[in-house]
């Protein structure tokens, strides 16, 4: 199995609050991964640094055979655009944009095919968004409905990966396990290998790999808190 993600003696800190130390990870491609750990014990950092938005002071990340630290902040920003699809825990939908404009800003930088609609339509479908739920302005949308609208725009570039930072926690515990189900169902269908990150381990479940942070991480727990 080929690795899509890659991590070799990579270090992190905040100032001088060291957070991460990982002597190695990778993640396959295909395989659906969920990464849990305590509250501070580093997991939106090292999204961050999967996804290229934070850089480490040592070691390496490669991510489709790619060294992310090789690459200058515009030319990581392009790869995350082009390869790499991000479901935020607050969506960071537009409210005063419709759903399909927020849904199209994922092609600005994106693919070409991915602006258009037959390529949209078939996103949309597959998330049950429609056609009417489209025109409409995020900000009046349910919290179910924005973090379809959140998984739609990571799926247009047809990413190869999928990052996604506790993006269930506004939810029931019924609407989670619904909406967990249908982004890995997406997923497969899009081929498409997934890191979720969440506190809430009743999800581990849906998963077929688990990584506990905290082991793969050689900083203490005292020193983190
Ligand atoms: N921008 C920042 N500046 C300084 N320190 C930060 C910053 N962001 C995070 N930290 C610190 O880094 C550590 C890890 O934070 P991080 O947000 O990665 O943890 P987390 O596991 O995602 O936490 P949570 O589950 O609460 O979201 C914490 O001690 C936090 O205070």
């Amino acid at each position: 199995m080929e690795p899509v993600i890659q991590l070799d003696k990579v270090k992190f800190a905040w100032q001088d609050k060291a957070v991460l130390n990982i002597e190695h990870w990778q993640v396959e491609k295909g395989q659906k991964v969920f990464l849990y750990g305590p509250s501070g014990s580093g997991k939106s950092t090292l999204l961050n640094l999967l996804c290229g938005i934070l850089t480490p002071q040592q070691g390496s990340i490669s991510v489709l055979t790619q060294e992310l630290t090789r690459l200058k902040a515009g030319a990581r920003d392009r790869f995350r655009a082009r390869h790499i699809g991000v479901i935020f825990q607050q969506f960071n939908l537009l409210p005063y944009m419709t759903v399909r404009q927020n849904i199209m800003l994922a092609a600005w930088f994106g693919r070409a095919e991915s602006a258009e609609s037959g390529h949209l339509q078939q996103i949309t479908g597959q998330l049950q968004l429609s056609n009417e739920l489209l025109e409409r302005k995020a900000g009046e949308l349910s919290v179910g409905q924005q973090q379809r609208v959140a998984v739609a725009r990571a799926l247009l570039n047809h990413p190869e990966i999928i990052i996604a930072d506790e993006p269930t926690s506004a939810l029931d515990s019924e609407l989670r396990d619904q909406f967990v189900d249908l982004l890995l169902q997406c997923c497969e269908k899009n081929q498409a290998t997934v890191v979720f990150v969440s506190h809430d381990k009743t999800l581990a479940g849906h998963f077929d790999q688990q990584q506990n942070l905290s082991e793969l991480n050689n900083i203490s727990e005292e020193i983190l808190c």
